[in-house]
């Protein structure tokens, strides 16, 4: 058995996780750990769910609380219960579970950097942009330090936070982590690849034309066709909407509805180019938010 189980409620403060078992950056692990993820995605395509992870992780970011880890953001507490359980991270031990090993290998990785790592990779492997991360993010140390539930975005209403319409419950969740409406949009982007699956967090059919056979595990509704490319064919799938086998969210949706978000919805669908651009920039701030370094920022070529 691998010497880090990750987390249920069997989870202990004399888990090897916990404490002063804080993970000293290393640069050539983190090289390794890169090859390593981009073995796991030729082998298992579970880029959409790393992605998904990474997010969650970081998403929880509250830009007006001081105390790390508190204050959210991409310090590595998902992996921790009560984290992973928030209704929010629904189906997400399993990629906890596909990053085991690699967690596992490493001492030289905090997970905070895995999560964000597998993320990045995930997208370029899947053809989408690089992103240049930046490594050497401090971990919370134990589960005291997870944030509160309900930072993240709920998919469709009631809106936890009472917001009539999904505009104004985006716009609630993601200003509090300190982004803007053009970046609200880019990063939305992100539902290129994908699926929801009623098991996981209730939206979405059980099967559709394209997700039936897989690849890798069947199910599910995607927003877009070819769910395992990273493309700008979210924001044409959602402007158009004329195919019911494909998903569409209130919150998706509300990307061609308001008026502010629109433009920038628009421009991704007619350009790849600047989706691209602006996707990387919007998610290497996503990749930052809340961080402690550990040491001096560390990036690889
Ligand atoms: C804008 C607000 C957002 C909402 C309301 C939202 C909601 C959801 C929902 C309901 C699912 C389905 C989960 C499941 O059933 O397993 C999902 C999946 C996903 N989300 Fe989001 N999301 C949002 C933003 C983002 C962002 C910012 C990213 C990344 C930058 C992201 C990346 C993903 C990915 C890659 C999946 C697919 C996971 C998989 O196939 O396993 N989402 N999202």
């Amino acid at each position: 058995m691998s010497k880090l189980e990750y987390p249920d409620e069997t989870f202990t403060e004399k888990d090897p996780r916990i404490g002063g078992n804080a993970r000293k950056t290393d640069k050539a692990a983190l090289k390794q750990a890169r090859e390593d993820l981009l073995k796991l995605y030729e082998c298992k395509p579970c880029q959409p769910i790393a992605v998904r992870l990474a997010w969650h992780d970081s998403g929880t970011y509250n830009k007006d609380k001081t105390e790390f880890p508190k204050r959210g953001g991409a310090n590595g507490s998902i992996r921790f219960y009560p984290e992973i359980k928030h209704g929010a991270n629904a189906g997400l031990v399993a990629a906890l579970e596909l990053l085991k090993d690699i967690a596992d290998k490493y001492d030289g990785v905090s997970y905070a950097d895995l999560f964000q790592m597998a993320s990045a990779v995930a997208i370029e492997s899947a053809g989408g942009p690089k992103i240049p991360l930046r490594y050497g993010r401090k971990d919370a140390a134990a589960p005291e330090g997870c944030a509160p539930e309900g930072n993240l975005p709920a998919g469709g209403p009631p809106y936890p936070d009472g917001s009539p319409k999904a505009g104004d419950h985006l716009r609630k969740i993601f200003y509090r982590m300190g982004f803007n409406d053009q970046e609200i949009v880019a990063l939305s982007g992100a539902h290129t690849i994908g699926r929801a699956k009623p098991t996981r967090s209730g939206f979405g059919k059980e099967n559709t034309m394209y997700t039936i056979n897989g690849p890798g595990n069947p199910g599910g509704s995607s927003w877009t066709k070819d769910w395992l490319k990273f493309d700008n064919s979210y924001f044409k799938a959602v402007k158009k909407q004329d195919d019911s086998e494909l998903l569409v969210l209130d919150t998706d949706n509300a990307l061609f509805v308001d008026e502010d978000f629109r433009p920038f919805a628009e421009k991704y669908a007619a350009d790849e180019k600047a989706f691209f651009s602006d996707y990387v920039k919007a998610h290497l701030k996503l990749s930052e938010l809340g961080v402690e370094w550990e040491t001096a920022p560390i990036t690889l070529d």
